[in-house]
């Protein structure tokens, strides 16, 4: 894709010499702000390991069934729930040259509501609450965090909870709906193909046509060298030749697009789930490649499915019913996550190179700016839309862009499944088609700015995975199975 002669190679950089936002939708809100811990959490046992990425810590716990959290601080009543989250940041990620910009919780928090609420649909969003905790809070939970044992190995030996962050953030456990619960997590990466609409798919093996489904058009069946593929499944290409123990993921982020090939990527995230595809039931982790599954899980999904006694086809019914629905918001994360990333990658380092020699710091993005961002991106959407002449897109305005790009082709989504008849209230929750007394809600999550800091990086690895690929297509090159 060439570079767009709308961009100005002396573009201002500070939000105030920008172009005042044409949209006040997010100009409106104003700042989080940060409420008490309120006591009945403050106790650190009472919390439980959850789960972690490179920068956050998360826990939960269950509040008494008699709490009464309408009556508690007005913003509390936002939860609407017994059961919460507590999402802590990790110190040695803080400390790395590339940590996230926005670090402390009330920005993350500001950032969310501001940016990227404006994106989707307000039920895939989550509530957040940045809390202040009590002084020795953040120890003792990661003294009492570290003495589970729950966290993995490749966590717990790299980096600890930082006792320094003196806000977190609350919010509703969303791996929670009534009393039996199946939560999936997905994490579906980048949802298009740079200059194409087709992946060549050459990270899984020959599809089988399935019973229900024709394959998607969308698709090219017989990759040749010169294919397009998505950057996913080229990625998965580069991983196997790093490490010979790894087994590529079969899946193409693209088949979550279609109804059509959504079996396609659910049997491929069964196969070769990695961090694509996390299960709990009822709180607890199912590893879904392991041979055997807790009774309580395979009860579970079995009651889910109308009583069927296999609890793996059970599973698979599920997530096919659950992401057929939610085709719509993933297109619309993966229209944004297009829409953001425009240009040519060359082009966008060399705009970072030439915006960062203008100072001797890392160059960043405040939250100001991105709300001007955030407005002039959505102010172009509506212009395109009405057939309008867009407005020209600067340097700052391009990379702000390009990083938030990067910041959605990285979130996940976690889905909840639950049995009852009654939708809970408060809870963006809808029914199920096709299965009987069952709800479910899906809320987008690891929403946190990127540093615009990382784009070097990113340059780097998206020339290692096309390098990797071109070579191996134009050496034709057996991909799993698939020759290039
Ligand atoms: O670069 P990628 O596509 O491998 O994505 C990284 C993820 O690797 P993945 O390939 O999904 O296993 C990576 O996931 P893991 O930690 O490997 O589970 C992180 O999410 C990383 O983001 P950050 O550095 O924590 O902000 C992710 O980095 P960026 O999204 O900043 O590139
Ligand atoms: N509100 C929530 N309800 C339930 N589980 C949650 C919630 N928020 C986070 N989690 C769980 O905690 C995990 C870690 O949280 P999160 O992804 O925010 O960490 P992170 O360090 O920011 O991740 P990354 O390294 O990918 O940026 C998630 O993958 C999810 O399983």
């Amino acid at each position: 894709m060439s570079c767009s002669p709308a961009i100005k190679p002396n573009s201002p950089i500070s939000a105030a010499a920008m172009d005042p936002p044409s949209t006040n939708r997010v100009d409106s809100a104003v700042n989080a702000a940060a409420v008490d811990l309120p006591s009945i959490l403050a106790q650190p046992s009472a919390w439980t390991y959850r789960g972690e990425g490179n920068a956050n810590l998360v826990v939960a716990t269950t509040m008494e069934a008699d709490t009464d959290v309408a009556a508690m601080d007005p913003f509390l009543k936002r939860l609407g729930t017994h059961h919460v989250i507590l999402r802590v940041a990790k110190s040695a990620h803080a400390a790395a040259a590339d940590a996230p910009q926005a670090h402390s919780a009330l920005d993350m928090a500001t950032f969310i509501t501001h940016v990227v609420n404006p994106l989707f649909p307000p039920a895939h969003l989550p509530a957040l609450i940045p809390v202040c905790l009590p002084p020795t809070f953040l120890t003792e939970l990661r003294d009492h965090i570290d003495a589970t044992g729950a966290r993995p190995a490749k966590r717990a030996n790299h980096a600890h909870i930082d006792p320094s962050q003196p806000i977190a953030l609350l919010s509703p456990d969303y791996a929670r709906l009534g009393d039996h619960t199946l939560c999936i997590e997905i994490k579906p990466k980048w949802l298009f193909v740079k200059d194409s609409t087709e992946c060549a798919r050459p990270n899984s093996p020959p599809r089988t046509p399935s019973p229900v489904h024709t394959p998607s058009p969308v698709r090219t069946s017989s990759p040749s060298a010169g294919s397009q593929a998505c950057r996913f499944c080229m990625h998965q290409l580069l991983k196997a030749a790093k490490d010979p123990h790894y087994a590529p993921s079969q899946l193409c982020p693209l088949d979550f697009l279609d109804e059509a090939t959504v079996p396609d990527a659910v049997r491929a995230l069964l196969a070769t789930p990695h961090n694509n595809l996390r299960v709990w039931v009822d709180g607890v982790p199912v590893s879904v490649t392991a041979p055997e599954w807790s009774s309580v899980a395979v009860d579970t999904l079995c009651d889910m499915s109308n009583g069927t006694t296999d609890a793996r086809s059970a599973l698979t019914t599920l997530l096919t019913s659950v992401l057929l629905e939610l085709v719509p918001v993933l297109r619309t994360l993966g229209d944004h996550q297009q829409a953001l990333d425009q240009f040519d990658p060359v082009h966008v380092h060399a705009e970072y190179l030439a915006l960062a020699a203008q100072s001797v710091d890392p160059p960043r993005i405040s939250l100001d700016e991105w709300r001007h961002v955030i407005a002039r991106y959505l102010a172009r959407r509506a212009a395109v839309e009405a057939g309008t002449s867009p407005p020209a897109v600067d340097r700052f305005q391009l990379l702000a862009e390009y990083v938030l790009s990067m910041t959605l082709k990285d979130c996940s989504m976690l889905i909840t499944v639950s049995k009852g008849d009654e939708l809970p209230e408060g809870e963006a929750c809808k029914r199920l088609p096709g299965g009987e007394g069952l709800v479910y809600r899906a809320v987008l999550l690891d929403l946190d700015p990127k540093a615009l800091a990382k784009v070097p990086q990113w340059f780097e690895l998206d020339g290692e995975i096309r390098a990797h690929f071109a070579n191996g297509a134009a050496a034709g090159a057996d991909f799993a199975g698939v020759k290039l």
